[in-house]
């Protein structure tokens, strides 16, 4: 990729698509355009190719998307699959008839069946059924990855999908009712701690396993694969490792130092019992995640302290 191409990072904003952003930069792409939702919505389809025809995009990272927690994807299905499938049409549409060089597509590892064998091969994709907490924004990614693949064998496109395990970071969702669980057991730990309350609830058993994989990782390998990726065929992207969510919330307590108790409530969902990807194919590629867990957690507690924790105290003392 020449570094003065011109890129569309969509969701700039966004855990995902801010990383994109970071990392193009530090491997010293010049031209990145962005725009926010209130610019652009991008579920307006002749909004936006009258944009892409404006612009002229060499290459297009497709981090713009509709997503949240098990109890957001649970409560909301109909939002989840009509603005994931108005924004994937638009966007992959539009590059298409602006002969876009390459787009990469961002799926999610809840594509694969409920059930499926771990870990996850990229081959179990459609072989069995979703889990329903997500099955309606599983079915708009599935949607996006056949189109991206249809549109390369009919219109000789290079479109190409990558599914990340669940992802953590800076910028992320820190909504305890609409986030994901690493974000959503920092945020309630800390205020915890901060409030001197004696316990925590955790959604579920505590027992499901799930792999996190830090937004900085990811886009590095998002960069990584359109640098070197030229197929339809769609490839994992994780760490190999995965936990317990009651692990995953010891850890949180240690980063956030809170000495109280963890209380799992079995009245809200578990959702999949495991979801570990087997990243063997982007490891032929090249790319390996360099980010440890911990390491990770600590970083995005300091992010969250400087950037949410102290702008609720400032809203507070004002009030
Ligand atoms: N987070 C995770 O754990 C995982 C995420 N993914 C995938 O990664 C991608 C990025 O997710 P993530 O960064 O976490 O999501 P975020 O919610 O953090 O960011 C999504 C971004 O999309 C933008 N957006 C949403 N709707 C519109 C719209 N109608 N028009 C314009 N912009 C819009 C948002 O803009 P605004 O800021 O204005 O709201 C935001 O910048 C998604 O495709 C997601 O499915 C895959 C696996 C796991
Ligand atoms: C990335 C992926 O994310 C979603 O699926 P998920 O993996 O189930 O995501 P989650 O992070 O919300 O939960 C993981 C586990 O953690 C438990 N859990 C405990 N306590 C909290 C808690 O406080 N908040 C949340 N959200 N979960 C909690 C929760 O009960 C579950 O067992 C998809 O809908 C879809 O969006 C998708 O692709």
């Amino acid at each position: 990729m020449d570094r003065d191409a011109k890129i569309f990072v969509a969701g700039h904003r966004g855990l995902v698509g801010s990383a994109i952003e970071r990392n193009l930069l530090a491997r010293g792409f010049r031209q990145i355009v962005t725009r926010t939702r209130s610019q652009l919505d991008l579920r307006d389809g002749l909004a936006v190719l009258e944009f892409f025809r404006q612009e002229q995009f060499d290459y297009v990272f497709l981090a713009a998307a509709k997503v949240g927690g098990i109890v957001a994807n649970r409560d909301m299905p109909g939002e989840f699959i009509r603005d994931n499938l108005f924004i994937q049409m638009s966007v992959i549409d539009a590059a298409y008839r602006t002969s876009v060089k390459k787009l990469l597509f961002l799926g999610s590892s809840c594509i694969y069946p409920k059930l499926a064998p771990q870990p996850l091969k990229e081959e179990y994709l459609l072989t069995g059924e979703l889990e329903p907490t997500n099955e309606a924004y599983a079915v708009a990614k599935i949607a996006g990855i056949k189109m991206c693949q249809a549109y390369n064998r009919q219109f000789g496109t290079t479109f190409i999908s990558a599914m990340p395990t669940n992802l953590y970071g800076p910028r992320d969702n820190f909504d305890p009712q609409t986030s994901h669980v690493l974000p959503a057991l920092i945020r309630k730990m800390h205020e915890a701690k901060e409030n001197g309350s004696p316990f925590v609830e955790v959604w579920g058993s505590g027992r499901p396993r799930r792999e996190f994989l830090h937004a900085d990782d990811l886009a590095d390998a998002c960069a990584h694969l359109m640098e070197v990726y030229e197929e339809g065929d769609i490839v994992n992207i994780g760490t190999g490792e995965d936990l317990t969510i009651r692990e995953l919330a010891e850890l949180v307590r240690a980063a956030v130092g809170y000495a109280g108790e963890l209380r799992f409530n079995p009245d809200l969902p578990d959702g999949t019992p495991r979801k570990l990807l087997d990243c063997s194919k982007m490891e032929r590629l090249g790319w390996q995640a360099k980010i440890p867990l911990q390491a990770g957690i600590a970083s995005t507690y300091r992010w969250f302290l400087k950037n949410i924790a102290a702008k609720s105290e400032e809203r507070r003392i004002l009030l």
